[in-house]
């Protein structure tokens, strides 16, 4: 193992996301079974010594690819270095907040860490936007970091993704792994629209194996919607697993490319691609090849996916214009 480790910075780190995924990209599940990863823990001061429990614990894992831990509640040294980063840690929203309040708090977290990536993190940097609302946050910490390349700041609808993969395993009866070209569109909130006209389940158009557009438009479509809802409601608590390992397929995904014939979704900054207004991180079908991602082009929009994919990023234009009221874009 002569490779040069790969810096992953984790916001968050004590969180329960942080705690179902470091232990993964240790054992080489971010980037490959045969890349060393140094980890960068960056907690508020409240949550270093839970942090630091988990570095002991990740330590007598005796990870073989694990190069060093470093726990921090600097921005700028957390960063320092990073070739990737998830940044998880994020404000909840608590009761009586308002969505205002809310942006403004996350405000508060994600300028303050895109500056400090702009200013320490390694030039081939890529950042995923976990923490909610993760596009919005995505964007935030963007416009702080105007010298990164700004394709690398991107936010996760992976777990969408996965969770639509699955409904629509189930409802057809076809291994997910006989699925491909799904993809979620727009916002990771209630507003997303996933969509099947163009997937495929073992070779034919899902839509047409459904042949069911009230399960579509009444199940399938509120079901992946609200899941994390859900999630809570008989949890009571987030998803966490499920979230921790949809950021290690995004990055994965990312870093590593889609399969031949497949595509993926990630939020991304849009190129004005199906009349998503540009520079909104809005969630796209994308393959990424190299490390690099591109929106896969030329789909046919019908009247159905138009008016959800048109009410999602509605809600995104106006979360933009919140926080650029709140001077957070600039
Ligand atoms: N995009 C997606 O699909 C999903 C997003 N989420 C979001 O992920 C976020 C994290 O979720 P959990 O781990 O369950 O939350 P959690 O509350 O268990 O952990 C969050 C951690 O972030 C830390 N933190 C807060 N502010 C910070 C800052 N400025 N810098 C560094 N750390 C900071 C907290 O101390 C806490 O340890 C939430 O915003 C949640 O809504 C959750 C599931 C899916
Ligand atoms: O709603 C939340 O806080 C968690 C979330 O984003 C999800 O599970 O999709």
């Amino acid at each position: 193992m002569t490779r040069t480790p790969v810096n992953v910075t984790v916001t968050g780190a004590a969180g329960q996301i942080g705690y179902a995924l470091l232990f993964r990209i240790a054992s080489g599940h971010l980037l490959g079974a045969d890349v060393p990863v140094k980890l960068r823990l960056l907690e508020i001061p409240q949550g270093l010594k839970a942090a630091e429990g988990t570095a002991m614990e990740l330590d007598d894992c005796a990870f073989p690819l694990l190069q060093g831990i470093d726990i921090s509640d600097d921005p700028n040294v957390a960063f320092d270095g990073a070739n990737v980063a998830l940044l998880v840690g994020a404000r909840p929203r608590t009761k009586g907040m308002e969505r205002g309040d809310l942006l403004e708090a996350n405000g508060g977290i994600f300028k303050p860490q895109g500056k400090a990536i702009n200013d320490h993190a390694a030039d081939d940097i890529k950042v995923l936007v976990v923490g909610n609302p993760a596009n919005t946050n995505a964007l935030i910490a963007q416009a702080a970091a105007p010298d990164v390349p700004r394709e690398r700041f991107t936010a996760m609808t992976r777990l969408d993704h996965n969770r639509a993969l699955s409904q629509l395993s189930k409802k057809t009866g076809t291994p997910v792994s006989e699925i491909q070209k799904l993809t979620i569109w727009g916002n990771h909130s209630a507003t997303q629209y996933p969509d099947i006209f163009h997937a495929t389940v073992a070779g034919k158009n899902a839509a047409e194996v459904v042949g069911d557009q009230k399960w579509l438009a009444e199940d399938f479509i509120p079901t992946v919607a609200k899941r994390g809802a859900a999630i809570i409601e008989a949890r009571g608590a987030s998803s966490a697993a499920s979230a921790a390992n949809a950021a290690i397929d995004h990055v994965h995904t990312w870093v590593n490319g889609t399969a031949a014939g497949d595509w993926t979704s990630m939020g991304i900054p849009s190129d004005g691609s199906y009349g998503v207004p540009e520079g909104l991180i809005s969630s796209f079908p994308v393959t990424t090849k190299d490390g690099t991602y591109e929106i896969v082009q030329g789909l046919e929009i019908n009247d159905f996916s138009r008016e959800r994919i048109d009410a999602s990023v509605k809600e995104l234009t106006e979360e933009r214009e919140a926080v650029r009221g709140l001077g957070l874009l600039g």
